[in-house]
């Protein structure tokens, strides 16, 4: 379920008069994601070249005056060579509308789909990709800070409280002081450009072994480039919810991503740290919007103990896997 707002044929066809696209030929609500509403438009085409786009209304979660920093991005990437969907302006040069009070962006359509069980070459070639992404944003001159870093993790899972999170599951409550220790070792001293931090398979597009897509920025920010590898690695490296780790998919990834960036010293040996954080990101943010949603809410709710299962991984494991 992803279509939260109608929106009429009549509606639509004004909005795309605004673009050089051409006339619309059709358009698909998109049941995929859940944050905004999408469509997959049609049109007969235009100056922009394409015929296929991706309309996005957004609802909830993103801040409007951030969108330049996110739209910018996709243009800055794609521009220089990045497999990463361009927004289409209209014709005054704008990146994003608003119709019925609500921004809409138009944005490039890439084929591709996303797996469900990543293969070793898979993660290889997303790995590669990541890295590529964190060497072209360096440049990128947007800054947003990350407001999602284990310090806001911890506080989200104190505010939750134990009882709250003890309903979703028993092992639960014992994150927080987990949490409280991970944000307290933090490291702040490494290199950063501006990353996705949200790279799930649902994320990236493929054709074969072959990253035809990264999509969904709306959690990039500026931070270090190692938590954002620790983040791809927790969320491609599982298998069975979080239960069984993948070895040759983790090492595949982390072989992709150095055979175009070599990690420094202090990069390799934060790792298993940041990928502990990377883990308490999402069982804080899904312990939320467990509480938040209710039970027979439209949107299917995510389960922080597949998070906590990979957390409990890396604190066991991590150094092991990382070789720090
Ligand atoms: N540029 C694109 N080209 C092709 N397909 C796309 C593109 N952008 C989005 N899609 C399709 O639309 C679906 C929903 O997009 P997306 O994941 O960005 O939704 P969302 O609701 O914004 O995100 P979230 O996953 O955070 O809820 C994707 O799974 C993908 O199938
Ligand atoms: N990718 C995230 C949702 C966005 O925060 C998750 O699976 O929990």
């Amino acid at each position: 379920m992803a279509v939260y707002t109608h929106l009429s044929s009549e509606a639509l066809a004004d909005l795309i008069a605004h673009y050089d696209v051409g006339e619309v030929v059709s358009a698909k609500g998109i049941a995929e994601g859940v944050s905004n509403s999408n469509w997959l438009v049609e049109t007969t085409g235009g100056t922009e070249g394409g015929t296929r786009f991706i309309l996005t209304m957004y609802e909830r979660r993103i801040d409007i005056a951030e969108l330049p920093f996110f739209l910018g991005l996709l243009d800055h990437l794609s521009e220089h060579g990045a497999p990463v969907p361009r927004t289409i302006h209209d014709r005054s040069g704008a990146a994003s509308r608003t119709i019925m009070g609500k921004a809409v962006a138009l944005i490039e359509f890439l084929p591709g789909v996303s797996v469900d069980e990543p293969t070793a070459a898979q993660a290889r070639s997303v790995g590669k990709v990541l890295a590529q992404m964190h060497a072209l944003a360096q440049d990128f001159s947007g800054q947003r800070a990350n407001d999602l870093g284990p310090d806001v993790s911890a506080a989200v899972l104190a505010e939750c409280g134990a009882d709250a999170l003890a309903q979703i599951d028993p092992a639960l409550p014992a994150v927080i002081a987990v949490a409280g220790d991970i944000a307290s070792r933090w490291p702040t001293d490494l290199p950063q450009s501006v990353i996705h931090s949200d790279l799930f398979p649902d994320n990236v597009l493929m054709l074969g072994d072959k990253v035809s897509a990264l999509i969904d920025f709306y959690f990039a920010c500026n931070d270090a480039m190692a938590y954002d590898l620790a983040v791809t690695h927790a969320a491609w490296s599982f298998a069975d919810h979080g239960r069984t780790y993948r070895p040759e998919v983790g090492q595949a990834l982390l072989q992709g991503y150095e055979s175009v960036r070599q990690l420094l010293p202090a990069e390799r040996e934060s790792l298993s740290l940041l990928a502990q954080g990377a883990a308490l990101r999402f069982v804080s943010s899904r312990a939320q919007d467990w509480i938040d949603t209710p039970a027979d809410a439209l949107v299917t709710r995510k389960d922080p103990m597949d998070f906590v299962r990979r957390l409990d991984f890396y604190r066991e494991n991590g150094a092991q896997v990382f070789g720090s």
